[in-house]
């Protein structure tokens, strides 16, 4: 996405009041803030830390306890939670300025207006958080650095103004512009007319500037601190692209971050103030007021927009000028600083009370129309890149290793396939031995019955064979007695036993001699056998033939054919 647009639709995503709460270290007895003469003789025996009524319970949460002296009549410990972050006394000005300022600069460089306003009783530290001391630098000079190092390779020129809003005598409110050669300023609608805009060339130029001004702001020394600031001090940072030549061209489209150092309320009790300090004091209170009516209308507002947004913010300058802020159109935040000694218990559970319920409030920004310069429209693209590598980076690391689990799947799925395949094919080969075995047992079975059926056929033949030896014998007999006897004698064999064979075989060669007659089918069948297999084939001519052949055997078959051939060659 266009970073412009993306700026655009980030705008418009409603946001939290940041609301952020900064304890102030307990200073050394005799500095002013800490003179109340309860708590300086107590410190002389107790410990400090006994004297604290408010402590850090968690970066987001503190618990306010009454101080002893108060303890017997409200001795309830309560606690407030839900901060931005909660620092605690010995927080540095860089650890305030990292949490809470950083974002706040980096959405300001992106072109997202932004306020943030110190709110705290009088001497709580509000200046020395926005503005800081000598030594620690405080949120405002630190925004100028971090600017002036993110611009450095830019076209753009930081423009800075400040002013204060004061009320002098106690008279009406009045606008004093703060910059060198300022005057006095009226406010029209929310707009300052003539306010001085000075183009910083680097931060060092920046703070100068800013110091210069805070010379001119009304301090005075009060009860509550050496240095009481009398006055609403606004700072206003507006970045303007080189290429419109500084020229403001529609101010109020501009991101513009706005930075608040509200003078601290006061309550009248302790400050003692008289004559014209009380009737600043009064003015101070009444701006706190107001800000806060306004923050609680736009809270009310907010839980129920059947509330109507009341219109206190017509009824102090500051909230005149910071209306969009008040009306919730632009985001800011808020850093509420206490003091957390025993004599503070009073004004800091008042601040807790008010402020804490703030943190509800939301904020819609309105979209900027405002042009980002292409220097800066490129930085967001470069970032973009960067992530975006990073991404692909990641993506890529990712997707090796799923590649890695997916080659580890598709083996494993190989593996199965081929299991699943040797399966398969074990199961054919099984049936076709199966198959194989059945044949083999069909052949055995019939090899069986061949070897049944051959012995059938040898038993059968033992006769024949006897027969045809008997004949043999017989023929021999015949032919070696041809000259002694004739056919008559053989008929008489059976009484010259010493040489015929015995009755039964006489009377079974004499069944035979006489024999069936042979059909003429048996004839023909005789032929066809002799043709098919050859002369001799006896044995098979019979078998082949058994059912004509009937109980003829081969020697009657080897007879037959010797008449039929010899009948032939007679005719
Ligand atoms: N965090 C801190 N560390 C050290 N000193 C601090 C801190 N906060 C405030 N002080 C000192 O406390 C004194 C009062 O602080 P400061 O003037 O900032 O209060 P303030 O809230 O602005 O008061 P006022 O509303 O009266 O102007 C100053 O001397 C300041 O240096």
């Amino acid at each position: 996405m266009d970073p412009a647009t993306e700026e655009t639709s980030d705008m418009a995503k409603s946001e939290n009041l940041g609301l952020f709460l900064r304890i102030r270290p307990l200073l050394q007895s005799g500095v002013r803030g800490d003179r109340n003469p309860r708590f300086r003789r107590k410190s002389a025996f107790e410990p400090w830390f006994q004297k604290m009524c408010l402590r850090v319970k968690t970066s987001r949460s503190v618990t306010l306890s009454p101080p002893l002296a108060l303890e017997r009549g409200r001795t309830k410990t309560e606690v407030y939670d839900g901060f931005s972050q909660v620092f605690s006394p010995d927080s540095s000005q860089e650890e305030v300025y990292e949490k809470m300022m950083r974002p706040l600069v980096e959405d300001f460089l992106r072109g997202k207006s932004g306020m943030l306003a110190a709110f705290g009783p009088s001497g709580s530290g509000k200046t020395h958080t926005i503005f800081g001391c000598n030594s620690q630098s405080g949120m405002v000079p630190l925004a100028l650095q971090q600017i002036f190092k993110e611009t450095s390779d830019s076209t753009r020129s930081l423009f800075i103004s400040i002013f204060e809003i004061r009320c002098e005598g106690g008279k009406e409110e009045r606008v004093f512009d703060l910059s060198p050669n300022g005057v006095d300023l009226t406010m029209h609608r929310s707009t300052l007319k003539g306010l001085h805009e000075v183009v910083i060339s680097d931060w060092r130029h920046g703070e100068f500037v800013i110091s210069q001004a805070l010379l001119r702001r009304a301090t005075s020394p009060t009860n509550a601190n050496s240095q009481s600031s009398r006055s609403q001090c606004v700072i206003n940072l507006r970045i303007v692209d080189d290429k419109s030549n500084g020229e403001v061209n529609d101010q109020a489209n501009d991101g513009v971050l706005i930075i608040v150092d509200l003078a601290g309320a006061e309550r009248e009790k302790g400050t003692g103030n008289q004559g014209v300090r009380l009737l600043e004091s009064n003015f101070i209170n009444k701006t706190s007021m107001v800000f806060c009516l306004c923050l609680r209308s736009l809270l009310e507002h907010q839980k129920n927009p059947m509330k109507p947004l009341e219109k206190h913010f017509q009824d102090s300058l500051l909230t005149k000028y910071l209306r969009d802020y008040m009306e919730g159109k632009k985001r800011m935040a808020l850093i509420l600083t206490v003091k957390a000694g025993g004599e503070d218990y009073h004004n800091t559970s008042c601040l807790l009370k008010q402020a804490t319920p703030y943190m509800e409030i939301k904020f819609n920004n309105e979209p900027s129309k405002r042009r980002l310069s292409p220097s800066f429209v490129l930085k967001g693209y470069k970032e973009k890149l960067e992530v975006a590598e990073h991404e692909i980076q990641h993506l890529r690391e990712s997707n090796l290793e799923l590649e890695k689990e997916l080659k580890d799947h598709k083996s494993q799925i190989e593996v199965a396939q081929e299991i699943q395949r040797l399966r398969e094919s074990n199961l054919e080969l099984e049936t076709e031995l199966k198959y194989l075995k059945s044949l083999i047992e069909v052949e055995r079975l019939a090899d069986d019955q061949v070897a049944e059926e051959t012995q059938r056929l040898k038993e059968s033949n033992l006769e024949p064979e006897k027969e045809v030896k008997d004949l043999k014998s017989l023929i021999d007999v015949q032919i070696s007695g041809d000259d002694q006897w004739d056919d008559s004698v053989v008929e008489d064999l059976p009484n010259k036993n010493a040489i015929s064979p015995s009755n039964e075989d006489n009377d079974r060669l004499a069944r035979r001699r006489k024999g069936k007659k042979w059909s003429s089918l048996e004839e023909d069948t005789l032929r066809a056998g002799v043709e098919q297999y050859g002369v001799g084939r006896w044995k098979l001519i019979l078998t082949s033939n058994r059912d004509i052949f009937g109980e003829r055997t081969q020697v009657d078959l080897k007879d037959k054919w010797r008449n039929l051939t010899r009948q032939h060659t007679h005719h």
